[in-house]
């Protein structure tokens, strides 16, 4: 497939310990695209962004942002040299704190005086979240929460954004809200962005791409929409097993 890529993994073997779970997996993301990483329970898709993100050690093969190697990165250089950042899955905030004060923690390495003149442009992606600043970050709705955690990456002005599973725990319509906001980012600012989401159909309706992963290796690299009118969806996402040689990449 040729087109502008923003992340490339080039035979990329890495997992935990003596388990390896990517299995000299090649992939492509399109710069200023949503890609959406999907396949069954276990087959890799967050492995994929902890690799990608410096937390993972590659046992073989490369990783390049924007045609650059960035392979062996660490984590802390990817964010504030090469505009990579990465909500996981879950709650990450400090849920003590204010609102306002998260979104301070989220630009340490800015500086205090950065952080502070870059946070209100920030918020204004969230309204709601705006109206609750100094209430503690555990009174948010799961969803303001999300939302939060995007705004406090977003604090970075990253290029890629590598998110994992967001609509967790939120209810449908807020899932909407945060898919909302991604395409909003990838539309009006170019970031591209990398997600997992077990969600997949409500997902697919908005991403651009997606990547099925199977044990560790790509199966499937189509744009979202030809493959949310494929009639084998259901079979391939829902029941797990083989992708049907209808689907495969050609
Ligand atoms: N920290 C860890 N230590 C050891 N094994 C792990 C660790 N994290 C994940 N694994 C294993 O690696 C495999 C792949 O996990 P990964 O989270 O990438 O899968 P996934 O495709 O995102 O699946 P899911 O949809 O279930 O989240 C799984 O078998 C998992 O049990």
């Amino acid at each position: 497939m040729s087109m502008d890529a923003a992340i490339t993994f080039e035979g990329v073997t890495a997992g935990y310990g003596e388990l390896m779970i990517l299995d000299r997996l090649d992939l492509r993301a399109a710069r200023g695209r949503i890609t959406l990483l999907i396949g069954p329970n276990g087959a890799g898709k967050s492995t994929v962004l902890k690799t990608l993100f410096g937390l993972l050690k590659l046992r073989q093969g490369r990783i390049r942002l924007f045609g650059e190697d960035i392979t062996g990165a660490k984590p802390r250089e990817l964010l504030t040299q090469h505009g990579v950042a990465f909500v996981p899955q879950g709650r990450n905030l400090f849920g003590q704190l204010s609102v306002y004060e998260n979104l301070e923690l989220g630009g340490i390495t800015l500086g205090t005086q950065e952080t502070r003149a870059r946070i209100p442009e920030v918020l204004a992606l969230f309204p709601r979240v705006r109206e609750r600043l100094h209430s503690a970050a555990s009174s948010l709705s799961g969803g303001e929460q999300k939302q939060l955690e995007v705004g406090r990456a977003l604090l970075l002005r990253p290029k890629v954004l590598l998110i994992d599973e967001p609509s967790i725990g939120l209810s449908p319509l807020v899932v909407q809200d945060v898919f909302r906001l991604l395409r909003r980012l990838a539309d009006e600012q170019g970031v591209t962005v990398l997600m997992v989401e077990q969600n997949v159909k409500s997902a697919l309706k908005m991403a651009d791409d997606a990547i099925a992963l199977e044990a560790g290796r790509l199966v499937l690299h189509k744009p979202a929409p030809q493959l949310l009118a494929d009639p084998d969806i259901e079979r391939l996402f829902l029941g797990g097993g083989h992708v049907p040689a209808s689907l495969a990449t050609p």
